[in-house]
């Protein structure tokens, strides 16, 4: 498929931003990029890559891995050690409900999935209502909090962060961010990742997704932590050879991508004023680059109907914006919705983007 043809298909894609393709820069870089074996720290451009994850984060190490569930899980291996111990995190958190039960097998841990009071992020007070402290041989006392930000394409307020942040700290608590799509997050805010990393032993952030490299995410810690973290990226058959060919395409990102994400946010608040605008609610607020349409508001069949007929992805209420997003395409999709005023509203809301494929 040429180019222009996947760069067309991926335009009217609303399904993820799992399913970027890379940008021709990125490619054209990959094709140049200096390599060698990055398993003996030898490849100059993933050295480069995760030197600049570190100045752009602040913490002191960084560790390039092929995937964001290889980077959270080993991240969340490293910071356990001797069973029973458990970790707590949003039910709807991707560490816990779609990674293929990883914290079980990886960890041997516990996880204390707690929904959030206010529907949107975990509060301070839901961590305490939750939390396991102590060593009463009943329990798997928490060892860890593992936040996500954005979840659901809605931002961790930072003053929240850093309250559960203190909190954990004075009670021995490790914290670790899942921070997919953090680059959403500091585009919006105009903040930069330190300011969000200071809070955190460890974060987990994604290349592949509105970044659109290829492959790829990268955690990062202080030195000692990254150090076993890397023991255990080998182990899971993460330490791969002239990585260049993939981390050039990050360093395009960082450069080229991050700083668009602002028009794409703003496409998706226009997508989600024009879908109130035709009655139908939504989710959650439009913060960043997703629209959760309340499937109790639409007939969600003759939605993905309406949207077939104009080439447009779907899977279900969760529409995902990205670089390649064309303002045609949510014109388009804006058109869909029309079609489908009145039609009786048949959905249920399932919130966990990896139940939204049917
Ligand atoms: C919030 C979040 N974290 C982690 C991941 C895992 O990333 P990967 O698909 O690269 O394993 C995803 C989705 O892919 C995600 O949405
Ligand atoms: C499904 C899930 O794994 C993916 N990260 C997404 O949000 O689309």
């Amino acid at each position: 498929m040429s180019a222009d043809i996947a760069m067309k298909k991926v335009a009217k894609d609303f399904r993820s931003d799992t399913i970027t393709i890379p940008l021709p820069e990125m490619l054209d870089a990959a094709r140049v990029c200096a390599l060698g074996d990055s398993v003996f720290h030898e490849d100059p451009t993933t050295e480069k890559f995760e030197k600049k994850i570190c100045e752009l984060t602040g913490k002191s190490s960084a560790l390039f891995c092929t995937s964001g569930t290889l980077s959270n899980q080993i991240g969340l291996r490293t910071h356990l050690h001797q069973p029973p111990h458990s970790i707590l995190c949003d039910h709807r958190g991707h560490v816990y409900s779609a990674e293929a039960g990883g914290l079980a097998t990886l960890s041997q841990a516990m996880v204390t999935p707690v929904v959030p009071s206010n529907d949107l992020y975990l509060t301070l007070e839901d961590v305490k209502r939750s939390v396991i402290l102590g060593s009463d041989i009943h329990t798997a006392p928490t060892r860890v909090i593992s936040l996500e930000n954005s979840l659901s394409g809605v931002i961790f307020p930072i003053e929240e962060i850093k309250r559960i942040s203190e909190w954990a700290r004075e009670n021995d608590i490790k914290m670790h961010l899942d921070g997919a799509r953090l680059w959403n997050v500091t585009a919006a805010l105009g903040c930069s990742l330190k300011d969000v990393c200071q809070y955190f032993d460890s974060v987990s952030l994604c290349m592949s997704k509105g970044m659109c490299a290829s492959v790829g995410s990268v955690l990062v810690g202080d030195e000692d932590f990254i150090t076993k973290a890397e023991w255990f990226r080998k182990q899971q058959g993460g330490g791969i050879r002239q990585s260049g060919v993939l981390t050039s395409q990050c360093l395009v990102a960082i450069d080229k991508v991050w700083p668009t994400m602002p028009k794409t946010h703003q496409q998706a608040k226009r997508l989600g004023l024009e879908l109130l605008k035709l009655g139908y609610e939504l989710l959650v607020p439009v913060e960043t680059n997703m629209v959760w349409i309340d499937e109790q508001t639409i007939n969600i069949e003759k939605f993905r109907e309406e949207c077939i007929k104009r080439g447009l992805k779907i899977f279900r209420g969760r529409l995902v914006l990205h670089y390649w997003t064309t303002d045609e395409a949510v014109n388009e999709i804006i058109e869909a919705a029309k079609a489908c005023v009145g039609e009786s509203p048949t959905g249920y809301n399932d919130i966990r983007p990896q139940y939204i494929r049917k």
